[in-house]
């Protein structure tokens, strides 16, 4: 459902992806791994349309997007929640999910059904400021907004991340859900080994700007040689 081909991106003259390739599949959680800085967040906006490619080609439900901008993949079923859980602060918990609802073909708030099920935290607090949750909060209202669209492609920068456990298995749980309920396709971009092995079907190893490996296991030698384990 989402091809990306050898492609290449950049931040003015700096190269930061070399010739990537991915594949993401529907009812599939796709992982990427690395270290810090070898452009796994680079990837994802490259993806959402965030960032231009400068080299190769990104295919979408067998359509050429690799000049589309971001509202027009959002509205081809793509969400993105991006590191660091932008959600808007000075807008309630249900006015974030409003947003999220925009991307829906359908518009209807039947969805924010599931996604309290999912969070109850967020019916809980639904009148309440985004900026008012704490950060585990904000990171299950991030991901409630992307679900609000229904998406074809979840993309996921980082969710564990400074995320106390008890979400961190939450949003595991939400992963799995989806998984065996719906046709969503995930790509998950994580640091966290053990949360990516629970949830991923593919996997990739990335380092500087390149993939290293790929392959619906993960090898021990490969975690130790790309992951510092
Ligand atoms: N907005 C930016 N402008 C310039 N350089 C950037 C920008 N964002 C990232 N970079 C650089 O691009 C490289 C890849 O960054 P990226 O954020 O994609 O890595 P990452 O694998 O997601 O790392 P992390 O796990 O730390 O988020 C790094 O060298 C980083 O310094």
């Amino acid at each position: 459902m989402l091809s990306v081909d050898r492609i290449d991106a950049a931040y003015d003259e700096s190269t930061v992806l070399r010739g990537v390739s991915i594949n993401a599949k529907k009812n599939q959680v796709t992982c990427i791994l690395g270290r810090n800085g070898v452009g796994k967040s680079t990837l994802i906006k490259s993806i959402m349309g965030v960032l231009k490619v400068q080299e190769g080609r990104l295919t979408f439900n067998d359509k050429d997007i690799t000049k589309a901008i971001p509202a027009k993949r959002a509205r081809a079923g793509m969400s993105y929640v991006p590191q660091g859980r932008e959600i808007f602060s000075s807008l309630t918990v249900e006015e974030n999910l409003l947003l999220g609802l925009e991307a829906n073909q359908n518009k209807k708030t039947d969805i924010f059904e599931t996604i309290y099920r999912y969070f109850p935290v967020l019916k809980e607090m639904k009148n309440r400021k985004g900026g008012d949750l704490s950060g585990g909060q904000q990171q299950q209202l991030a991901i409630g907004r992307a679900l609000a669209a229904e998406p074809a492609l979840l993309l996921l920068d980082e969710p564990a991340e400074g995320i106390q456990p008890n979400i961190v298995e939450d949003i595991q749980q939400v992963i799995i859900d989806l998984k065996q309920n719906t046709e969503t396709a995930m790509i998950l971009v994580e640091q966290n080994i053990e949360f990516a092995r629970s949830v991923g079907d593919y996997f990739y190893v990335m380092d500087r700007g390149r993939i290293m490996f790929e392959g619906p296991e993960l090898v021990q030698e490969e975690l130790e040689q790309y992951l510092s384990i």
